[in-house]
């Protein structure tokens, strides 16, 4: 039987992202690498001929890899074309190429077999930002999980089949599975399986950079670890007999393998621990964000979609070099810059990191500090990709998570972006659905000029009304009143100008410590 069941997810179809290489923004002049479906494509092809031999025991230019593999790696591994330099693959890049081989298994409940397709194909995205090769996948229809193997008994023996046949080595499951559940289909398909929540947590284990970033990940880990200690061990064991990966797998990165034997009561330490860490950080971090607010500039919070394209748009509005990668959560502490409105106002942008559906509560406080640079702020620019296959959704879950953090009351203001790739028909539906929603692309320009100016009627004026003689030593302030502020009246005397404006608190502030007795 072929692996393909009734609906099958494969790298093809899957919206993949590419490889690091692909990043834009680096500066790089090499030539562009295989995308990561073909680099899966060559190395699963290549592994299935090959098991698990070294670089050491394949005869590189010898009859062992056939044409359609030589060429593969080439691309991959942006070899030359000579046989001869096939041969100096090195043990790193050849290690690469072994990527995790991956099928995924969804649940199709009470949602539109849309919906359980889209999060199944983002589960493949998360899957492939991971490090991994997805080969297939499985969807089945069930009101429930089986409570003992997540999928029910005949469709988990269809995904044993299609392990077999995919020479897979992990089952991500398309949920958060019990310890039993996990063990239970485990047993059946005979390899590692994770669920999302592993998954999302290897993911910001690999991007966490920050500090407080790395802590709040592993005590999200570690929770997620503590009930499942048991489990754990033995998918490890069973792990060790396997191949040897670059790395560690997908699943079993962060913590550590000297962490992941420590007994509970030295992971709750460790957890206490890391909250005080994270509670004796977070001063530091409010004192950061209220130097900005204590200047009166405007903030604006840019939120989204993991890979709506907030980064972009925080490069387009900022001339910013923030990495914009076609990975999910490239971005997961919060960037931050200072920009200026058309009407030459400044103002503060921040990045925030991707939202994803199912959100695992592990997680909720590790995306706490970019999210309160949402709640701080004057605007969210809640951006959509609006090429998505499931805008609306997206914007769902994000709304979602902003009412959960108690960032709903901050005015937003909904960016279509991908308008480049999006059909004029989704476009119009979205436009109707999101009234007063901007169109743009980050990457052509288009909508840009118009989303600038809207952005800069909606951020809040200055508000209060001064009167005051500034002395002409203090021109720069006379010279910020007219770009921050407004001039209702102004004359030369001879103390200085006087100026009659309205202006934000803080240059009001300024101003009265400047002024010379009118
Ligand atoms: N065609 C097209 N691609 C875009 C546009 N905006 C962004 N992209 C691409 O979409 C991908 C994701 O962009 P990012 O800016 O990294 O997205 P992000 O929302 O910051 O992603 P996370 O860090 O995952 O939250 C990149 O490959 C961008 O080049 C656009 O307007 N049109």
């Amino acid at each position: 039987m072929t692996p393909a069941t009734q609906t099958v997810v494969t790298t093809t179809d899957v919206a993949a992202p590419a490889t690091p290489d692909d990043v834009v923004g680096r500066g790089s002049t090499a030539a562009p690498a295989a995308p990561r479906a073909d680099r899966a494509d060559a190395v699963t092809r290549i592994l299935a001929r090959h098991g698990d031999a070294g670089p050491a025991d394949l005869d590189w230019d010898g009859d062992q890899l056939d044409l359609a593999e030589r060429q593969a790696l080439r691309r991959v591994g942006g070899l030359g074309s000579h046989s001869s330099e096939l041969r100096d693959v090195t043990e790193v890049e050849y290690r690469q190429l072994r990527l995790e081989r991956v099928v995924l298994a969804g649940l199709w409940t009470s949602a539109s077999v849309e919906e359980a397709e889209a999060s199944l194909r983002e589960l493949a995205a998360l899957a492939e930002t991971a490090g991994s090769a997805v080969l297939d996948g499985v969807l089945q229809r069930r009101p429930t999980p089986d409570p003992a193997t997540f999928l029910g008994s005949g469709k988990a023996a269809d995904l044993k089949e299609v392990v077999a046949t995919t020479g897979a080595d992990t089952v991500v499951c398309d949920g958060e599975l019990s310890p039993s559940q996990r063990r239970g289909l485990e047993d059946i398909v005979g390899v590692k399986v994770i669920d999302r929540t592993a998954l999302i947590l290897d993911i910001f284990a690999q991007h966490a950079k920050s500090k407080e970033g790395k802590a709040q990940v592993e005590l999200a880990q570690l929770e997620y670890l503590l009930p499942r200690l048991r489990g754990w061990g033995e998918s490890m064991s069973r792990q060790a007999g396997g191949r040897v990966a670059a790395g560690a797998g997908i699943g079993s990165r962060g913590p550590g393998e000297t962490k992941i034997e420590l007994d509970r009561r030295r992971i709750r330490t460790r957890m206490a621990r890391l909250r005080r860490q994270i509670k004796e950080m977070a001063p530091a971090r409010e004192t950061k964000r209220s130097r900005r607010t204590a200047g009166g500039v405007p903030s604006v919070a840019i939120a989204g979609y993991t890979n709506a394209g907030k980064s972009s748009l925080l490069n387009r509005l900022t001339g910013a070099g923030v990495l914009v990668e076609d990975a999910l959560f490239a971005t997961l502490d919060p960037t931050v810059r200072r920009s200026r409105t058309p009407d030459g106002r400044e103002m503060v942008l921040a990045d925030t990191v991707g939202f994803v559906r199912h959100l695992p509560t592990q997680l909720v406080e590790a995306f706490r500090s970019t999210l309160e640079e949402v709640q701080g702020a004057d605007l969210v620019l809640h951006v959509v990709d609006a090429s998505d296959v499931d805008p609306e959704g997206q914007v769902a879950a994000v709304r979602e998570v902003l009412a959960d953090v108690g960032a709903l009351d901050v005015p937003e203001l909904v960016v279509l972006n991908k308008a480049d790739l999006a059909t004029p028909e989704t476009v119009a539906r979205l436009r109707s659905r999101l009234p007063g929603a901007v169109v743009v692309s980050a990457r052509t320009g288009e909508g840009l000029e118009e989303l600038r100016e809207i952005v800069a009627e909606r951020l809040p004026r200055p508000q209060v009304d001064v009167d005051v003689v500034v002395p002409y030593t203090r021109g720069d302030l006379v010279s910020r009143v007219h770009v921050d502020g407004e001039v209702l009246e102004e004359e030369h005397t001879a103390e200085g100008t006087r100026l009659r404006a309205r202006v934000g608190e803080h240059l009001a502030a300024q101003l009265e410590g400047a002024r010379t007795a009118v």
